[in-house]
């Protein structure tokens, strides 16, 4: 099966209460770990690339692996670009092959994050390729920005109904106080459900989208600490919300930080307890198995999207 939009694929999650993981991808481990775990469970799945994956991997080495991934499988699988800063990326990854791409001009002035989202999605839709865009700002890390939680804002439910039927975008991106990174909530893990709820009421129908949604498993910080690492307090979205979110219209949930956890701790820990490997392969490979097995708990028993093919 060739790529395929996400158009579908959120129109079945929708009515079906579950949510298709958006995993990012940086290099061959993270891809085959990914779609290893989505062939065992017979799940859809997203792969999304960001600017810094781009840089670091390369886009045509990234899109190749992706493309092995497709060949390699049956599975229905986006290649979705994330966080688009402005319309130059986002071209190029539509006219490379991309299947969805996000603009996010959450950092701009509502009418210029409309009139640049607006013109991705002129772009986009004339080559059939879907759009993401983002209103309202998460706290955190992402690529070189921090946004401090001081300049974090909650997405406003009727600007954002104004900015869906202003711009033609598929899904949104909403902030209801999920972050990027590892370090989510200084004390209770708190979400803005009654933002989220109202949503939804004002939007039926339409696919919304949960960014900053690592859960950040306890099982890999204490693992990432024993073994030499410093990763002291990281806190993640607990699963329950997230079970919780993709009842209330959000069909996508964003992973980046759990892929990167789980990889790090099996890799620490294959290097403290075999000083004398050095071949790749062997902690790669490990590291390869911790995201499979993490990716396939994520979809089976938070998403909920197992046995869902289209
Ligand atoms: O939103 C994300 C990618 O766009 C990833 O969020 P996490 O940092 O919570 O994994
Ligand atoms: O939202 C950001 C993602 O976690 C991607 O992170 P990155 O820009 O470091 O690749
Ligand atoms: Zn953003
Ligand atoms: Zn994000």
């Amino acid at each position: 099966m060739p790529l395929v939009t996400s158009k579908e694929m959120f129109q079945k999650a929708y009515e079906g209460k579950y949510a298709i993981g958006a995993f990012n991808v940086n290099n061959m481990e993270i891809i085959q770990g990914i779609v290893g775990a989505a062939q065992l469970e017979k799940s859809p799945v997203i792969l999304q690339v960001s600017a810094g994956a781009r840089k670091y991997a390369n886009p045509i080495y990234l899109r190749k692996l992706v493309e092995a991934a497709v060949e390699d499988t049956d599975l229905p699988i986006v290649l979705h670009l994330d966080h688009g800063e402005n319309f130059e990326i986002c071209k190029a990854c539509v006219d490379d092959g991309f299947t969805s791409v996000m603009i996010d001009g959450s950092h701009l002035p509502f009418e210029e994050n409309i009139a640049l989202t607006k013109k991705v999605v002129d772009y986009a839709h004339g080559r059939g390729v879907v759009v993401e865009a983002e209103l309202g700002r998460l706290a955190g890390i992402e690529d070189a920005v921090r946004v401090e939680e001081k300049d974090a804002a909650f997405t406003d439910p009727d600007q954002a109904v104004e900015f869906v039927e202003r711009t033609g975008v598929d899904s949104l991106a909403i902030a209801i106080g999920t972050s990027h990174g590892a370090f989510k909530f200084k004390g209770e893990p708190r979400l803005n459900f009654e933002i989220l709820e109202k949503i939804t009421e004002l939007l039926p129908n339409f696919p919304l989208v949960l960014h900053g949604a690592s859960s950040v498993p306890q099982e890999f910080v204490e693992l990432t600490n024993q073994y030499g690492g410093k990763v002291p307090g990281a806190q993640g979205v607990p699963e329950e919300m997230l079970r919780k979110a993709a009842k209330f219209g959000v069909c996508k949930i964003n992973i980046d930080t759990d892929l990167r956890l789980a990889m790090t701790a099996s890799i620490r820990k294959a290097f403290v307890e075999s000083p004398e490997v050095f071949d790749p392969r062997k902690y790669l490979g490990l590291g390869r198995e911790a995201i499979q097995n993490m990716v396939q708990h994520k979809i089976r028993d938070v998403l909920g999207s197992s046995n869902t093919l289209l």
